[in-house]
């Protein structure tokens, strides 16, 4: 059977040479990235919404104002849910959702943004079945617009700081919801602004004057008929963002707002009308919904930096620019090595990324069954597993976007590259679902109660067993035959390990001399920090091995795994230091890893547009003029230039206003 290499009639012949060098088939490809089932599903989907006129963009986003932007992707949400049904085959199915609604939406937010990822997972993980069928039954038929409205602006990480009061009144069997202080105002929500009509709002629980400390409560904060605030609710969009604007995200006020007892969501935690509290099975089971986005998190990062990926390379392989050889004519920009340097590992890394988000997901859907039965033993495992998930892949994949604009040159800070968008939104993640900071100090926290068990001789989790082997002092990088990578994975292994016990053994010492344990944690944060990423760079790399093990296919394993030893020697060089240390690598075994990273970098080229088409992002997804399948990109980028607001008239009149006064005075004086 011949191979499938995505060449269709009319793409630009450059890319259509550079098609027929693949070693593979790139819908078997797509078929390892997603999962058959998923990759079938895309396609389909993808043509039939360019079918489906009213589900397209009426123009270019980037020329619209922030109102009309909102006023968009609401015409298009509302005919996307309208023809869902002939659309995706199973509309509970989160990855076949996300895509529609990448094609049609794109991700600059939507009325709902939130409802889907943060409201209904709350309603689903906490609401008791009473109260499921009161509110996630109409959320999923779409009779109500939700949000999750936790943060303040006084207070986003430390939880226990909020202030929103939600005081039990015995008399009426109400709670009083209650915005005491500026501060207290909810602040950030998505889709609150103007779109929401519900909010799941965290409030400290007060039952005859004692705290219980925050729980969720359900909150109907807009008239569903005319939309306006109700009574006691003041609520609001809070401006302008780096990105992500046709999201409003929204400032919410309480004024002494009542609402039924059993409006607090009561899966878990319970007050019955005599105001006595029932304590959940495990304390942290209402931040459920955040460790839901956090898993989701993993793969649609993996799949921003994918899509800056593939733009970054289809351009370098149309865009020529300067001579290797003189006289031999300008070279794509793909060719020179330090472009391969810039792109590829930015490629791995959003193949690991999403191979990550699949196995979280996984674990994901394990500990919420098991949450349903009142078991939550793995809890503490998967909080650990995706706050450094989170963190980690979210900063890398920042710094791997930013990578693919600069590889784009002058046109790459052109919104018409599409990477500004995804950028802007991608970067958001560094900070929403909990600073990437405090969520590696959470891992940290983890790892070294890891490592009070390992000291005992058992071991905390799966993912920290590793801890339990003993250090190997040399590395045997280079001193196996060529072609064997066991030795980079057992690297960084062992940097991870060494970085872990190192920090618990300086935090025992401090502790020691008498230090507490709170002052000797600041003392070392840094450090605690620096294990907790060293941790989850092992956890991806291993990801990365157990994926290429998996693959049955020889062709297709063998281009997965030139990009798993590419990830491997490329995160190891960033990650040198930790291993030169304690004399693990040797000088000689570092320029091995160059060397072989370098062959890597040439061995991958002519499988480079097959690896990023694999992905199979559709052009109204990617949004990009320089990241068109077919390779026309200047004669669009024109195009483009042109459906600029500015070029609505020749001559605009800020020019007759200021600058032409300006210069007729100028000149007036010149001639005095
Ligand atoms: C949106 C989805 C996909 C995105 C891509 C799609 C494309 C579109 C892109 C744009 C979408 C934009 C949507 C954005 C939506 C964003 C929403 C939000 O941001 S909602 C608000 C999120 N807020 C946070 O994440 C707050 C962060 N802070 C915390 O989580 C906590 O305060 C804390 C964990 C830092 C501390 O909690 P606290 O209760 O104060 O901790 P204690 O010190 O009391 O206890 C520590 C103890 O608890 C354990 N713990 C903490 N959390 C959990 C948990 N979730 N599960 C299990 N255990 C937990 C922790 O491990 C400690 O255990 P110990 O044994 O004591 O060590
Ligand atoms: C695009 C976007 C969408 C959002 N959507 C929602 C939403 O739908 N619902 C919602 O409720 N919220 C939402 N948020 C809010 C978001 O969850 C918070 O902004 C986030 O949790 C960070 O909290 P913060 O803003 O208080 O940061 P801060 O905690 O003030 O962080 C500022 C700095 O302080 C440091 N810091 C804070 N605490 C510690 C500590 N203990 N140890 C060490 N360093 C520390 C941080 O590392 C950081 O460097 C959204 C935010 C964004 C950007």
């Amino acid at each position: 059977m011949p191979l499938n290499k995505e060449i269709q009639p009319g793409d630009n012949d450059e890319l259509t040479r550079e098609r027929l060098q693949a070693t593979f088939d790139t819908q078997q490809m797509a078929a390892a990235l997603w999962g058959s089932d998923l990759a079938r599903k895309r396609r389909e989907l993808a043509k039939k919404v360019d079918k489906l006129t009213v589900l397209h963009d009426s123009k270019d986003m980037s020329f619209m104002t922030r109102e009309e932007k909102l006023s968009e992707n609401a015409r298009k949400v509302v005919q996307m849910f309208a023809h869902v049904a002939d659309i995706v085959e199973d509309p509970s199915d989160d990855a076949e959702m996300f895509h529609l609604s990448s094609n049609a939406i794109g991700h600059e937010g939507h009325p709902f943004g939130v409802h889907f990822v943060m409201f209904i997972p709350a309603l689903k993980a906490q609401a008791d079945d009473e109260q499921r069928e009161k509110w996630l039954m109409p959320a999923l038929g779409l009779q109500l617009i939700g949000t999750y409205a936790q943060t303040e602006l006084g207070h986003g990480t430390n939880l226990r700081a909020l202030e929103t009061m939600a005081t039990f009144d015995k008399a009426t069997d109400e709670f009083v919801i209650h915005t005491p202080t500026v501060t207290a105002l909810k602040w950030w929500p998505g889709s609150l602004g103007k779109s929401s009509n519900h909010a799941v709002v965290s409030a400290n629980l007060i039952i005859d004057g004692k705290s219980y400390g925050h729980h969720n409560f359900m909150v109907q904060i807009r008239d569903e008929n005319t939309h306006k605030p109700l009574k006691g609710i003041t609520v609001g969009d809070i401006g302008p963002k780096m990105a992500y604007n046709a999201s409003d995200n929204g400032f919410l006020g309480f004024d002494h707002h009542r609402i039924p007892r059993r409006n607090m969501l009561m899966r878990h935690a319970k007050v019955d009308k005599n105001g006595v509290y029932t304590k959940p099975p495990h304390a942290k089971i209402g931040y459920s919904a955040m460790v839901h986005v956090r898993s989701v998190m993993i793969g649609h990062q993996g799949m921003f930096l994918g899509s800056a990926s593939t733009i970054a390379i289809r351009y370098s392989l149309v865009r020529r620019q300067g001579e290797i050889k003189e006289g031999s004519g300008e070279v794509k920009i793909l060719d020179y090595q330090t472009q391969q340097h810039r792109l590829f590992p930015q490629l791995a890394r959003a193949y690991v990324f999403m191979f990550a988000g699949k196995e979280v997901r996984e674990l994901y859907q394990k500990v919420l069954s098991d949450m349903e039965k009142g078991e939550t033993t793995l809890l503490a495992d998967l909080h650990a597993l995706t706050s450094g998930l989170k963190s980690v892949v979210t900063h890398l994949c920042v710094a791997g976007m930013e990578q693919c604009r600069m590889a784009c040159g002058g046109h790459g800070y052109s919104r018409a590259s599409g990477i500004p968008e995804i950028w802007g939104v991608a970067v958001g993640g560094c900070t929403y679902e909990g600073e990437n900071m405090v969520m590696l100090l959470q891992l940290a926290r983890y790892l070294m109660k890891a490592v009070k068990e390992t000291k005992k001789g058992k071991s905390l989790g799966r993912l920290v067993d590793y801890l339990l082997l003993p250090q190997d002092r040399h590395s045997l990088i280079g001193r196996v035959p060529q072609g064997e990578y066991g030795p980079h994975l057992a690297a960084f292994e062992h940097i991870a390990r060494r970085q872990i016990f190192k920090v618990a053994d300086e935090l025992t010492k401090l502790q020691d001399k008498g230090m507490s344990k709170e002052i000797a944690w600041q003392k070392k944060a840094v450090e605690l920090q620096r294990a907790a990423r060293l941790h989850t760079r092992f956890y991806l790399a291993a990801c990365f091995h157990r994926k290429v093990q998996s693959v049955v296919d020889g062709r297709i394993r063998e281009a997965l795994a030139d990009l798993y030893h590419l990830h491997l020697n490329y995160e190891l060089l960033d990650m040198v230091n930790y291993a030169l240390e304690d004399a693990y690598l040797k000088a000689d075994q570092v320029d091995f890893i160059r060397e072989d990273m370098y062959r890597l970098l040439e061995t991958i080229r002519p499988n480079a547009i097959s690896l990023v088409d694999a992905f199979e992002f559709s052009d109204r997804e990617l949004r990009s003029v320089l990241g068109r399948r077919d390779g026309h990109v200047y004669e669009n980028l024109y195009k483009w230039a042109k459906e600029s607001e500015l070029n609505r008239a020749d001559v605009l009149p800020y020019f007759d206003k200021y600058l032409k006064p300006m210069m007729l005075a100028a000149r007036q004086r010149s001639n005095i």
